[in-house]
């Protein structure tokens, strides 16, 4: 980003810096950008764990907000150089209402690079996601594909639809002149399905297994390969790009890149099985135990039950007709483009994301008992 005369000089917005993600970024930035001077975390909820980075060298600067209202997110950018635009609604599980993910994800980002544009600052790291290119609503497998693989990026579900549409408007705003004249540099980064210390879907899988003596139980051909990346490489390949915005702007501006590492090719439940083995949980069957149309049947059920519950209780389970598709359908990426454009390797290696996968879920064990 700049060079040794500027050394300590830079101003980092992380925006959902409390959130699973945000929250590695953050820690990745304090350890590995010497050049860092003041970090802002702006969130909805502030984690109580910001207290112990307020004494380190950096100026570590909470910032309780709602990327929702323009304000606010003005006020947080007004000064820094580079944002990285983390905050959003993860929900395909119907916890919240179309119109807010939309509100959030959607909105959020545009407010995010209005505040860019308004208040002069050049460089915007945006977290995408896969969901942008798939898996589509055909159910069309996408088998280590990259970045250029043709794919038709059809959604109907509003998750995927909203960070479609902000992540156009992300790669649209590069090259917008800001506050001062010069243009706007922008990027978003497309993980796949994130792992990693504090991973809450894979919270919840493993106390599912428990609740059911220690057994999962197959509902996914082994077959279906699902990508996935650790958390500390997409906290990584955000602090590089956040880094590198600047002197390679003509090459990655307006680009995207899939966020990927060495972690195998596998379906999600077998994935998930490298943490929840060695925590002794045991996934039951080498196929399926029940036929899809069952699947898909439990799932509708689902539906409806939500529907009918919403007046009493959030009925939120993991199985919906969305997130049955997702499982079952290939998703992988296989790409060097991170490298080649700057210089991205793992910071982690597969063996490292998984022991310290490992030891997080056996932690949570730990504090539930
Ligand atoms: N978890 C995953 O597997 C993947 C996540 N992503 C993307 O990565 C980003 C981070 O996701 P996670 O860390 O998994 O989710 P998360 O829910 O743990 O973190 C999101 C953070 O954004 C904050 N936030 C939500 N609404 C906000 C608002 N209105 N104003 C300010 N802050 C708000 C939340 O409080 C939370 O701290 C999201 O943009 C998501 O779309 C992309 C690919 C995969
Ligand atoms: C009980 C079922 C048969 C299995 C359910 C598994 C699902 C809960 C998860 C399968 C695939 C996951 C999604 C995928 O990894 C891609 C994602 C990208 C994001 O940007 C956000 C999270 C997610 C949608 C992720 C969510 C859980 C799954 C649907």
């Amino acid at each position: 980003m700049a060079d040794s005369a500027q050394a300590q000089k830079l101003v980092y917005l992380v925006t959902g810096g409390c959130g699973f993600l945000g929250e590695h970024v953050v820690r990745m930035l304090l350890q590995q950008e010497p050049q860092l001077r003041e970090l802002r975390i702006f969130d909805l909820h502030l984690g109580p764990w910001l207290e112990e980075l307020k004494t380190g060298p950096v100026q570590v600067t909470a910032i309780q907000g709602d990327v929702t209202q323009a304000h606010e997110v003005a006020a947080a950018v007004a000064g820094a150089h580079v944002v990285i635009h983390t905050a959003g609604l993860v929900d395909v599980f119907g916890k919240t209402s179309p119109e807010t993910i939309h509100e959030v994800n959607v909105q959020g980002t545009r407010n995010v690079i209005e505040a860019c544009v308004q208040t002069g600052t050049r460089f915007l790291v945006y977290t995408s996601s896969m969901e942008v290119v798939g898996p589509n609503i055909k159910g069309q497998p996408f088998y280590r594909g990259n970045e250029n693989t043709p794919y038709e990026a059809v959604h109907r579900h509003p998750y995927p639809c909203s960070k479609a549409l902000a992540e156009q408007l992300v790669l649209e705003a590069n090259g917008r002149k800001v506050l001062g004249g010069l243009p706007l540099v922008t990027c978003a980064l497309r993980p796949t399905g994130i792992y990693g210390e504090g991973h809450q879907i894979m919270r919840d899988f493993y106390h599912q297994g428990l609740r059911l003596g220690g057994r999962l139980f197959r509902a996914i051909p082994a077959s279906v390969e699902h990508g996935r990346v650790y958390v500390g490489n997409v906290a990584w390949m955000h602090v590089l790009v956040a880094r590198e915005l600047e002197h390679r702007a003509a090459l990655m501006g307006g680009q995207v890149y899939f966020c990927y590492d060495n972690s195998p090719y596998k379906s999600y439940e077998d994935f998930n099985m490298e943490f929840l083995g060695p925590c002794g949980l045991r996934l039951v069957g080498t196929r399926p135990l029940l036929p899809y149309w069952l699947l898909l049947f439990l799932a509708a059920l689902n539906v409806l039950l939500q529907w009918l519950l919403r007046p009493l209780l959030l009925y939120a389970p993991l199985l919906n007709p969305y997130t049955l598709a997702m499982a079952n359908t290939t998703f992988t990426v296989s790409t060097d483009k991170a490298r080649r454009h700057f210089g991205y390797e793992p910071l982690f290696s597969w063996e490292e994301s998984r022991t310290r996968t490992i030891r997080w879920v056996q932690a949570v064990e730990g504090s539930a008992q």
